[in-house]
């Protein structure tokens, strides 16, 4: 039997990603991103070499550029198309098959995730528009977390809220938590899905997570995407009375503080210069001290969400560096790594700045528990998730 085809749709506010995979295959057959949708300015590009203006595109007009691109890397039709979608709230442990009442629920969530969810819903609904007959699949970020006890999950507020309005830690980038730490149950020997692990998932959006044995026992997001870690433009913890403080004093609205915490804050707000780590780090080189400040502040808050989840764990393997800024950024390891001597973490420098790009590796220091960068690879993840999905459906509703 030839290994079946998944295609892997992630439908972000203002872009949209492909990725084709191949069932039990390395690597992606082919990628396309279109960025800056519903602009002027909206253009795309593929991994065989391809690039153009779509000039206000909207989504389903992105789908429908990109998808005949596809087509010639297509030897059979694709089996399943598999959605990211960031918030599945309680009611979604696992993959679902898309039908019009798990869509209802997807939007059900909108308001826990609004810049996530609807941007992921308008994915969906133009790829079912396009492919009515290839089955979809929802894969959810939150999924992953589910198995978090009630003392990592619940807020300290009256109950009503959490048993009334689903008011409760709920997590996000799951599918990259349990990725990377089923690859280091595989890099380190213990076997996949084995291992006490702290995994920090540091991208555009950051979180940090403890896995046990392929279980989330806790993790640094919470109700939203929000709550947590530095981000590139996201606060992370704050002050929960900051809102009250600034309506009072500055008379500021609701919307002007989500635009505060969401698009104005992390790195780019404590810096003042960039929300992206590579500027970053070459604004600090330079002697920019609001960059050496983001980079410090980021650090140090990551090593303390990584103390406090190690409480969640009884030992601890290893720590997992993955997204962008953790498969990349040899200083941000170095400075978090200097705050965690405490969990007995070291790393090594020459290991840590000498690995291969896009590689995954060792950098603890001798008599260190393993510290490990492992490039996340959400589509691979969500691909064999939605395939192994349709194997319990009948088939009936995947034919
Ligand atoms: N070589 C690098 N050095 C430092 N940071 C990097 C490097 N390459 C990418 N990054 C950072 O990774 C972040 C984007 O991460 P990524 O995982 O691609 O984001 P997303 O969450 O959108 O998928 C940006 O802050 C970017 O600067
Ligand atoms: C949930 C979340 O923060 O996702 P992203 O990193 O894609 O923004
Ligand atoms: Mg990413």
């Amino acid at each position: 039997m030839t290994n079946r085809l998944v295609l892997v749709i992630n439908g972000g506010s203002s872009s949209i990603k492909l990725a084709l995979r191949r069932e039990n295959t390395s690597g992606a057959l082919f990628d396309a991103i279109a960025e800056r949708l519903n602009t002027s300015q909206a253009c795309y590009s593929t991994s065989d070499g391809q690039c153009g203006e779509l000039p206000n595109a909207t989504h389903l007009d992105a789908l429908n550029a990109l998808l005949p691109m596809l087509e010639r890397h297509l030897d059979h039709p694709l089996s399943a198309i598999g959605h990211r979608v960031v918030h599945g709230g309680e009611r979604f442990t696992s993959a679902q098959l898309l039908n019009d009442e798990i869509i209802a629920g997807i939007e059900a969530n909108a308001p826990l995730a609004p810049l996530h969810n609807p941007a992921n819903l308008t994915g969906i609904r133009a790829a079912m528009q396009l492919r009515p007959q290839t089955p979809q699949v929802a894969v959810f970020d939150t999924a992953f977390h589910q198995s978090m006890p009630p003392h990592a999950f619940r807020y300290a507020l009256p109950d009503e809220l959490y048993a009334v309005h689903g008011v409760r830690r709920y997590g996000f980038h799951g599918t990259s938590h349990k990725y990377v730490s089923d690859q280091a149950g595989l890099l380190t020997g213990l076997g996949k899905g084995n291992g006490a692990w702290l995994t920090a998932h540091l991208g555009n959006g950051c979180s940090s997570c403890a896995v046990l044995d392929g279980r989330s026992m806790d993790t640094s997001m919470g109700l939203t995407p929000l709550e947590g870690l530095v981000m590139g433009t996201r606060s992370g913890d704050v002050d929960p009375n900051l809102h009250a403080h600034l309506a009072r004093t500055l008379g500021w609205d609701l919307s002007r503080i989500e635009r505060l915490l969401n698009r104005e804050s992390g790195l780019l707000g404590l810096s003042g210069l960039s929300n992206d780590m590579r500027e970053l780090e070459q604004a600090r080189a330079d002697g920019h001290s609001g960059a050496q400040l983001a980079i410090e502040v980021f650090c140090y808050r990551l090593a303390r969400s990584l103390a406090g989840l190690s409480v969640a764990l009884p030992r601890i393997d290893g720590l997992i560096f993955t997204g962008g800024i953790g498969e990349n950024s040899a200083l941000t390891r170095a400075l978090t790594l200097k705050h965690l001597a405490v969990l007995g973490l070291q790393i090594d420098p020459d290991r840590n700045s000498s690995l291969p790009r896009g590689e995954a590796g060792r950098i603890e220091a001798a008599g260190s528990a393993a510290v490990m960068v492992i490039p996340t690879d959400e589509e691979r993840q969500i691909a064999d998730e939605s395939l192994a999905l349709l194997e319990t459906q009948p088939r009936s509703q995947t034919a």
